[in-house]
């Protein structure tokens, strides 16, 4: 029996299953086929598939499905720090910890439920967390898919700590591309980033789109909220939304870098490009009972579209 989306039943859209660590997975669906997977461990979205099946995120074969490691793909959550910029480990221990299901969150705006299948996450800090990171918090994570198919994600941090804390924040995105060499990022250009690769130094983007042609990792600073990642070859484009997140990182290894990591597989660096909704170069800083909401959402829309339409 068919659903329309007026009848669709978001209760029944949503299925728990294992995976490779025997951690909770929740499966989401809606009424045209389209599904994200998620997994407590981390909360990162391992999957997200259009109504025809095709998976958008990027996950590499030789990913390491360990605990507490974070697998190679999809979008890991990066928090309380993100890459190398503090003392944590690199991109905090978020996404190596286990989250549970947050069974009566805060309310958020009714458009972030109406018409879509979601489930909410939460993590607080352990004793374990507080000996490397001494600051109490809650982190709500709702992850969603409209009828439309749009992948949608909310963090909401609390500090219930006694003194104000600061953190660096990223949506570590793994988009799935038909060859990188023919992918162009449009929305950064003019704006000033961050060169990983040249001790961060600060530079001013000269092209009229981002291309690539060897290793790159930047982070572009204020960027603005709509990003477009063009693939000619697949005709498709990736659109980029965001809220509360002031930068985006872009991240390639390229051929010698994604070798000399074990869990990339030969050549896959082609298949991949992060593109992330990231707090990175000023820390966001929250008094005691404050809150602070990011949000990044990911669509696909044809090529035909320009991206005038879309910025
Ligand atoms: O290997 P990790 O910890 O998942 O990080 C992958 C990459 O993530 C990017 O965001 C960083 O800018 C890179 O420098 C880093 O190599």
């Amino acid at each position: 029996m068919g659903h329309s989306a007026a009848v669709w039943d978001c209760r029944t859209a949503i299925e728990i299953t294992k995976d490779w660590n025997g951690i909770d997975q929740v499966m989401l669906r809606n009424p045209h086929g389209a599904s994200a997977k998620v997994s407590l461990h981390g909360a990162q979205v391992v999957s997200w598939r259009n109504e025809h099946g095709e998976e958008l995120l990027f996950t590499s074969s030789k990913a390491i499905l360990k605990h507490p490691k974070a697998m190679r793909g999809g979008i890991p959550i990066c928090f309380p720090q993100f890459g190398n910029c503090g003392s944590l480990e690199q991109h905090g221990f978020a996404r190596n910890k286990v989250w549970t299901i947050d069974e009566c969150p805060p309310a958020l705006h009714p458009n972030d439920s109406h018409g879509k299948s979601f489930i909410d996450l939460v993590l607080k800090s352990s004793d374990e967390d507080l000996k490397c990171w001494p600051h109490s918090f809650e982190f709500r994570l709702r992850v969603a898919l409209s009828s439309h198919g749009e992948l949608l994600l909310i963090s909401r941090v609390r500090n219930v700590n006694g003194k104000p804390f600061s953190f660096s924040f990223g949506y570590h995105a793994h988009l799935s591309v038909s060859d990188i060499s023919e992918v162009r990022i449009e929305g950064l250009e003019t704006l000033d980033y961050l060169d990983n690769l040249s001790r961060k130094e600060r530079y001013t983007e000269q092209g009229d789109a981002i291309t690539f042609e060897s290793e790159l990792d930047r982070v572009y600073l204020g960027a603005p909220n709509v990003v477009a990642v063009l693939d000619h070859e697949r005709k498709r484009t990736y659109v980029v939304r965001k809220e509360g997140l002031p930068d985006i990182a872009v991240w390639n290894p390229w051929e010698k870098k994604s070798k000399a990591m074990a869990d990339f597989g030969d050549d896959e660096y082609k298949q991949m490009l992060c593109v992330d909704g990231a707090a990175i170069e000023k820390p966001i800083t929250l008094k005691p009972g404050e809150e602070w909401t990011g949000r990044m959402e990911l669509s696909v829309v044809p090529s035909s579209f320009c991206s005038e339409q879309l910025l």
